[in-house]
């Protein structure tokens, strides 16, 4: 069995094992594979409405805390684990924009976000094996170029809006019409891996030296 190289002068108090996904996201799952977690997945169904005039930030911070608390209520052999959620939040302005489930509000969207710019707020939740709920916002930029009616019947037609926040996803097509990005690209796609490491990191658990078992 290969096993990373692992620095002495470092103690290694978290790994894989250890580590719960509260998502039913398969884009979340291969995010954090591209950095070598393959962490136990627990689906915790939520209510994802809004509250009343509701900011963008303040809601995606809120349905990721929501995610972990529930996997962590539900599942009590989560108890001595970390579990991490995530919530992708698209926003024009201050207005939260759906995830896209019919093709009618998902060409309002992208007619919405065509020639503009738009910000994607990621929520991060992270409960450590004490209980401890730590979060994070991380902010993304992206501007689209301007869309034709051609672009958006054909990208209907791809269904890779379908539960989409905002009705797109920069991995798949939508990515030839994203002029500019700025900020993390994988907190567009379902969370931002530099975020991750960082909160895990800081709770002892280093992603670079967990062992590899292939
Ligand atoms: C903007 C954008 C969103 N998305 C996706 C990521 C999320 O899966 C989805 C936003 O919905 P979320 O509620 O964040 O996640 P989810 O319902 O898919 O999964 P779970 O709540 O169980 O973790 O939109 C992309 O895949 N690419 C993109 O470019």
């Amino acid at each position: 069995m290969a096993t990373k190289q692992k620095p002495h002068n470092k103690k290694v108090i978290g790994h894989d094992s250890q580590l719960v996904l509260a998502s039913a996201s398969p884009r979340r799952r291969e995010l954090l594979a591209q950095i070598g977690l393959s962490p136990a997945i627990m689906v915790a169904d939520i209510d994802e409405t809004p509250h009343k005039r509701e900011k963008p930030q303040p809601y995606a911070v809120r349905m990721a805390a929501e995610k972990a608390l529930k996997a962590r209520n539900q599942n009590a052999e989560t108890a001595d684990k970390f579990i991490l959620a995530g919530d992708t939040v698209v926003a024009c302005g201050q207005r939260i924009l759906p995830k896209t489930e019919d093709p009618v509000t998902a060409r309002t969207c992208l007619s919405l976000l065509s020639g503009r710019r738009h910000r994607v707020y990621g929520g991060i939740a992270l409960i450590s094996p004490d209980g401890h709920l730590r979060t994070r916002l991380v902010t993304s930029m992206v501007r689209f170029r301007t869309l034709g009616p051609d672009d958006i019947d054909n990208y209907i037609a791809t269904n890779e809006w379908q539960g989409k926040a905002g009705g797109y996803a920069i991995q798949g097509m939508a990515a030839i019409f994203i002029q500019q990005i700025s900020g993390s690209y994988s907190n567009i796609v379902g969370f931002s891996l530099f975020d991750i490491a960082a909160m895990l990191g800081g709770q002892g658990f280093d992603v670079m030296q967990i062992p590899d078992m292939t």
